[in-house]
């Protein structure tokens, strides 16, 4: 069976500059545009040219792209004429393959919005895309044009085929308030195929029901075939169709994958986890670990009964292969877990140990123990690991703290400015050496970490290199008397990041027991010997 082309339209940077709190520099446009060419996207919706000067600069540049580099703008304004629209010729002077124009296609927009005749609008989309054509591939979206169907569906249509006729290449249906049901969706974009073949109709939802991806899927089946879309679903409001779930949907799930090709190929969509990251770093926001396919906890298993089977045949509890979209499959460790879950992550970190082996069982109810009286030991590997030594085998004691003494003053400083400040005194014993540093801190926990990490004698060479990188705090009971439980992320020069947990009553003593794991994990990890006297 021949397999008909399906068109990748991706605007993420143009609809997806439109998200709240995000603002794209130069460089990220650049960056962003390299890789999705890679991903094998057929359109790259590049800005809006003349509307702000980091989009100007990016058209001013020739980008030698396999994808269509597209620039987006409004059909010419009423009232004059195309030549003499400045706002258009900055959109046509852009270095594009392609020219996106937003028109109207909902008479009351066309009336509300721009105050002019309904055929004064189709008249400015014809125009507009004569001017554009000349200049390469026309494109046009019709704002609205769900909520205009349904309102005028012969006035929605027709602005529909002004653009096709005019000679659009394609003419892309948008659900501009997304607020249109999959089944909707169907059922119009099936009477405009009656209009215009399916292969000049492209789809734009936004998410404002959380049914963009839905949507656009629903379109296809009707007949378009072309998906507008963005990265991690960035976009006006609610963001658009997320094309990071919908590539994978799209090339594994055998009702699409056998009736469509798109431009990416197995490699790219082995890249997805990766690319999905990393835009989320050249933004500087965290992933959302629960993204479809993506996600750090798309393929994440936490019940001991899914983690049972899965380690009998990971199909069992996964939709597709994690690989598949570059992504891995984990085990959590948690009270929700069972034998399973303990074994697969022994394995992981390189401990061996015999399923039936008593310990495991007593490793499991030590967790759960924990895990009710504050520990979350599935967002901490490195303290299950820890734990998990200890008890199946031993952990060097590299060092012991003899005692700790801290302390928070305000006083004037020099400057006669007044300041708070923290002061810590640690005595450790070191391989039967018994050393004491102090130092001072912004707040009791930094001056503790600075005093213990001062100076670990023989040890220190191996901390040079580590790093406090985040420190949350939970309180667990309300109250002054609360139980506090502390989750520490350390990293070093190897750019490994872990997590060790403190849990306690007093906020100092949870903090130190972080440390103090955090510091040990890393004499492990780094290969440490053991010390020849015991502390
Ligand atoms: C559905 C979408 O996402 S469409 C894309 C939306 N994206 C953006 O707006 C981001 C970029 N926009 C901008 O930088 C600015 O809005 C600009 C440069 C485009 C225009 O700025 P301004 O000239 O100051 O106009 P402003 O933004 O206030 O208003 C838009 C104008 O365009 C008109 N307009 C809106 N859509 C269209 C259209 N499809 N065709 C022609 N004119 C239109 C409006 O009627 C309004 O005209 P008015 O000023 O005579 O009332
Ligand atoms: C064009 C566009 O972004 C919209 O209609 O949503």
């Amino acid at each position: 069976m021949t397999r008909e082309r399906l068109y990748l339209f991706d605007t993420t940077l143009r609809d997806g500059a439109q998200t709240a709190g995000i603002s794209f520099s130069l460089d990220d446009k650049v960056a962003v545009a390299r890789m999705l060419d890679a991903l094998g996207i057929d359109y790259i919706e590049g800005g809006y040219p003349g509307a702000n000067p980091t989009d100007s600069a990016f058209f001013a540049t020739d980008h030698a792209l396999k994808a269509k580099m597209t620039a987006f703008g409004m059909t010419k304004r009423a009232g004059r004429s195309a030549a003499n629209d400045p706002g258009l010729k900055a959109v046509l002077d852009a270095r594009a393959d392609a020219y996106c124009f937003v028109a109207k296609s909902w008479d009351y927009h066309v009336e509300v919005a721009l105050g002019i005749s309904l055929v004064e609008n189709l008249d400015t989309i014809r125009e507009t895309v004569r001017s554009a054509r000349v200049k390469g591939e026309a494109l046009v979206d019709c704002e609205h044009f769900f909520d205009g169907y349904k309102a005028n569906p012969d006035y929605a249509l027709s602005c529909v085929q002004a653009a096709y006729e005019e000679g659009a290449r394609w003419v892309v249906l948008c659900d501009t308030n997304g607020g249109t049901l999959p089944e909707e969706v169907e059922a119009i974009v099936a009477e405009v195929v009656r209009h215009v073949p399916g292969s000049h109709l492209g789809i734009h939802p936004h998410n404002d029901t959380g049914q963009a991806v839905a949507n656009a899927l629903a379109a296809v089946r009707a007949g378009a075939r072309q998906i507008q879309g963005t990265l991690n679903g960035l976009g006006e409001r609610c963001g658009n169709a997320d094309l990071v779930s919908l590539i994978p949907t799209l090339k594994l799930k055998p009702a699409y994958a056998q009736a469509f090709d798109i431009g990416v190929s197995d490699e790219g969509l082995r890249q997805l986890t990766q690319i999905s990251r990393t835009l989320d770093a050249i933004l500087n926001r965290q992933p959302n670990r629960h993204a479809p396919y993506v996600g750090a906890n798309a393929f994440a298993h936490k019940g001991g009964i899914h983690a049972s089977a899965v380690a009998k045949d990971p199909r069992t509890y996964e939709h597709v292969a994690p690989e598949a979209v570059g992504n891995a499959r984990k085990l959590l460790v948690s009270d929700q877990a069972g034998r399973s879950n303990v074994l697969a992550e022994l394995k992981r970190v390189g401990i061996e140990v015999d399923p039936k082996d008593p310990r495991v069982m007593r490793l499991l109810e030590e967790v759960k123990e924990r895990e009710a009286n504050g520990w979350a030991f599935e967002g901490a590997e490195a303290s299950f690991e820890l734990l998990a030594r200890r008890m199946l085998g031993g952990v060097p004691r590299f060092f012991d703290v003899l005692s700790f003494r801290v302390g928070v003053e305000r006083r004037h400083n020099a400057l006669g400015e007044l300041a708070t400040v923290s002061e810590a005194v640690v005595k450790v014993a070191v391989d039967g050496e018994v050393l004491m540093s102090v130092a001072e801190g912004n707040g009791p926990v930094n001056a503790l970490d600075l005093a213990l990490r001062k100076d670990l004698g023989k040890y220190q060479p191996y901390i040079d290199d580590l790093r406090l990188t985040d420190f949350r705090v939970r309180i667990l009971d309300g109250g002054t008397g609360a139980v506090t439980s502390v989750a520490l992320e350390s990293t070093d020069s190897a750019g490994e990041v872990w997590t060790t947990l403190g849990v306690s009553s007093n906020i100092i003593d949870a903090s130190f027991q972080a440390l103090e794991d955090s510091i040990t994990y890393k004499f492990l990890k780094a290969g440490a010997p053991a010390p020849r006297q015991s502390a």
